[in-house]
Parts: structure tokens; sequence; C-alpha cells
């Protein structure tokens, strides 16, 4: 590999030192960049020493990423000029890949500066979600963006497809026979794909009360992952191939009903106790604007109308602040079309759960248990896909070095997934959705499947 430079517009901010450094760290470790080039820049006020103690904490103990930590410079930068941009180039060795950690509007007037800079060969520009803030806003990025470098050095980051969850599932269905031919029209009931977290908001406002459940999870990380459940399979793993199947599905995916009343549910949680802790209402979060109506809690039905697909409902959920913790697909198979008479108690349909970080399967089927043996018992069978070698930001990043666009949202993309979500954060602004509450700890309202 050659040199490489890796600059963070926006190197202050939570993203950074929650997730970015850390997975930064863990692929320097495993020895993936050597001789990483680490520049961080944003517009507070900080030195070297300030900047390089907080690589050095995020990056933990041993000597490849204390060498890094130690050379990284930090350049105070107003990202939206084009003179400091160019400042910031000029510290740079080789390949330079250019990261935005930084909220949509400041990324898409970052980007605009871009195009007075001579940006060097083979730059790549990387770009967290939510991409843009609508599908028109994300269309004029994606035009702008391609006149500053060709769409397969854009990585548009998700980081729920790390590859050991991409990986995970494409291998769960593609790579052995038992479940694949089970997974269509005829068989499946429903899929739920759930992101359930008993986190609060963790001082985010000023990122989340503008983004809401809806943007900040559904229209992202969960649409990817109902593209992976329900994509044909593909050829080859090649970016071009894996996307073409997943941008497939995702353009035959829409909201179930016409009327988003019907097909999707917002809440937010006021105060209650979680874990032992007290928390406050979301409205009386510091940094949250009550009347802005941020959702905490979103449900969506969409359907996938393919072949394969149509007529089972998917419903993609994510919640704050809810009793416990769930990171998971489940597809819930049809009742067997019969059961012999004298066969007692199989009232439970098969399911399949597909657990995110740390991956896992589990298959929930009724068999002949102890004791009486015309009495079924549902039972588990469960087993661990194991960890990736590498934290989800640490397998992006990988792919951002080594110019692999794979596990990166393609612009077409990014656009129809906003394309999908559009028609019900329009109802919901216009109130016709009213929005619900939940106490904090508790386990959130959901809607009823069709
Ligand atoms: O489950 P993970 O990997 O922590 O990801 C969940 C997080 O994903 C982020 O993209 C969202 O902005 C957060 O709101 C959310 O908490």
């Amino acid at each position: 590999m050659t040199d490489q430079t890796l600059i963070i517009l926006g190197a202050t901010g939570d993203l950074t030192g929650r997730l970015l450094l850390p997975g930064l760290g863990a692929l320097l470790t495993a020895g993936q960049v050597p001789g990483l080039t680490l520049i961080g820049a944003a517009v507070d006020d900080w030195d070297d020493a300030r900047w390089r103690a907080r690589v050095h904490d995020s990056f933990g103990d041993g000597p490849v990423v204390a060498e890094t930590a130690d050379r990284t410079r930090y350049l105070r930068t107003d990202v939206t000029h084009a003179d400091d941009l160019r400042r910031l180039l000029g510290e740079a060795r080789g390949s330079v890949a250019i990261f935005f950690a930084l909220p949509p509007a400041v990324t898409a007037k970052a980007c605009r500066a871009l195009l007075d800079v001579d940006l060097p060969e083979g730059t790549r520009l990387v770009l967290e979600k939510p991409f843009g803030t609508g599908s028109a806003a994300a269309a004029e990025l994606n035009a702008l963006l391609t006149r500053l470098v060709p769409e397969e050095r854009v990585h548009r980051v998700d980081h729920f497809l790390g590859k050991s969850t991409v990986l995970s599932i494409l291998g769960l269905r593609f790579a052995n026979r038992i479940f694949e031919p089970l997974l269509d029209n005829t068989h499946v009931e429903s899929v739920e794909i759930v992101l359930d977290e008993d986190l609060a908001l963790e001082n985010r406002a000023g990122y989340y009360d503008h983004a809401g459940a809806l943007a900040d999870m559904i229209q992202s990380h969960l649409l990817q992952i109902l593209g992976l459940l329900t994509m044909e399979a593909p050829f080859t793993l090649e970016a071009a191939e894996f996307r073409d199947r997943k941008s497939d599905v995702l353009r035959a995916t829409r909201p179930w009903s016409d009327d988003p009343a019907e097909c999707s549910l917002r809440a937010r949680y006021t105060a209650g106790e979680l874990g032992g802790r007290e928390f406050p209402s979301y409205a009386d979060e510091p940094g949250v604007d009550p009347d802005r109506g941020t959702e905490t809690l979103a449900e969506l039905i969409v359907a996938v109308d393919t072949w394969r697909w149509a007529g089972v409902p998917f419903r993609l959920r994510s919640g704050k602040a809810l009793g416990s913790r769930r990171k998971e697909a489940v597809i819930t198979f049809k009742k067997p079309p019969r059961v012999p008479d004298g066969l007692r108690g199989c009232d439970q349909p098969d399911r399949l759960r597909i657990g995110f970080g740390p991956d896992r399967l589990a298959v929930d089927i009724n068999i002949n248990g102890p004791g009486d043996p015309f009495l079924l018992d549902p039972v588990t069978l469960a087993a661990e896909f194991g960890e990736g070698d590498l934290p989800p930001y640490g397998e992006v990043l990988r792919g951002v070095f080594e110019d692999d666009p794979t596990l990166s949202v393609r612009a077409d993309t990014a656009e129809r997934c906003w394309r999908i979500v559009e028609p019900v954060a329009e109802a919901w602004r216009a109130g016709k959705v009213p929005l619900r509450e939940y106490p904090a700890g508790s386990s959130g309202p959901t809607l009823p499947l069709p």
C-alpha cells in the first residue's frame, strides 16, 4: 500500500472520539495502514498536544498506534474555506482520504469549498450518514461530489455495513442450502428489523434533535440491512455487482400503505428509569427544542415489491431509552400447512433471528421435548458467528484505504433510501401521524403487523 493520509474534518466532535478513532486504532494495530499520516481539523481552538492526547486515549497502547498518535497534527480549520482546506492538503503525504465527520449541512458547504481546491489524484471522500437531509439535498450533494472525484472514490459510510455483518448475512443466505429456499412470500409471514437501544440521547442533541429516529436509523442502517436480507444472490462480491443487487431491492421498497398513519409510528420518551438511573424527558434534555417534535422512536412497515417478497410486511423499528436492548432481524415463518391430529402445543411460529454486533443466529422451532412425546416444545438452536477481526468503523476505513467501495452506499441508493421514507416524513411534518409518548425504560409502542 502506498503512503496514506487521513484528514478528519470535525476532529473535535463526538463521532471522531467515540467511533472513528477507536476503529482507526484497531486497523493500525492490525498492521493494515503502516506509516499513516493522520491530520485532525476543526474550528475549535485546540493545539497538537490536546489532539494527540485525544488520539492516544482512543488508540490505547501499542507501538504502531503510538507512532501515528505521536506524529499526528491538529490544524484549526474553517472547513467551508478553500484556503484553509488547501493548507490542510499541504500537510498530506501520498494518497489522501478526507473524512467529513460533520453535520450534513456543513459537509455540503465543505464540499462546495473543495471545488476551488486542486485535490490530489486518487483522493477519496468519506461521508457520514445521514447523507443529505432528503432526496433533493442528497441528489444535489451527489452532483457536487461527482465534480470533485469519481463515484468509486466517494465512500458513504454506513457502519452497519461492516464486513462481518454483511458477510454473515450473505454467508447464511448464499453459502447454505437450508434457509435460502424458504426466504420468500410462500413461506415467510413477516420480517422485523429492530434496533432498540437502552441508551438515551448521550449529549448528542445538536445532531439528533434535527435528525430523529427515522433519519438517524431507518433511512440509513435499517434499510441497508433490509437490502442484505432481501437481495438476490450476487454473482461475485465485487463492489459493482454487490451494490447493484442491493439497489435492485431498495428500488422495489415502499411504505406498506399509501396512508402513513397506517404504516408508521413516531414517539418520544418521557421521564423514566432505566438500569437504576433516572432519565429526564427527551423534551427536557439539554439542547433539545421540544417544539421541534423530534421522535426518539420510529416504526415503518414497508413492502418489497419483487416476485419473491410481494405481500410480506417488513417492520423497521428503532428507538432510544427503551427498557431492553435489541439489535436483530427476525424472520417469522408461516405456520405449517397441517399439523397431524394428536400433536399438541406448537402454537409458536418458526423464527430465524439474526443478531447484529456481536453477530449471532438463532432458530426457534417446535420439536418433541422431554416428557409427553405428543406435546411439542419450543426450542432454540443458537450459534455465534463470532466477532469480526475489526470493529465496524475499522472495517469501513479499511475499505477506504484499500480503495474498495463495496461497503459504501452508492449515490443512487442513498437517494432511493430517502425517497422510501419521504412520504412518511412529510405526513409527520404535516401532523397527520400523532407524536406518541413512552416512559424511558419501557418497551415503547409498536404497530400491529398487517
Ligand atoms: O449499535 P451501534 O453500532 O452502537 O449503532 C447505533 C448508533 O448508530 C448511529 O449511526 C446513530 O447515529 C446512533 O444514534 C445509534 O446509537
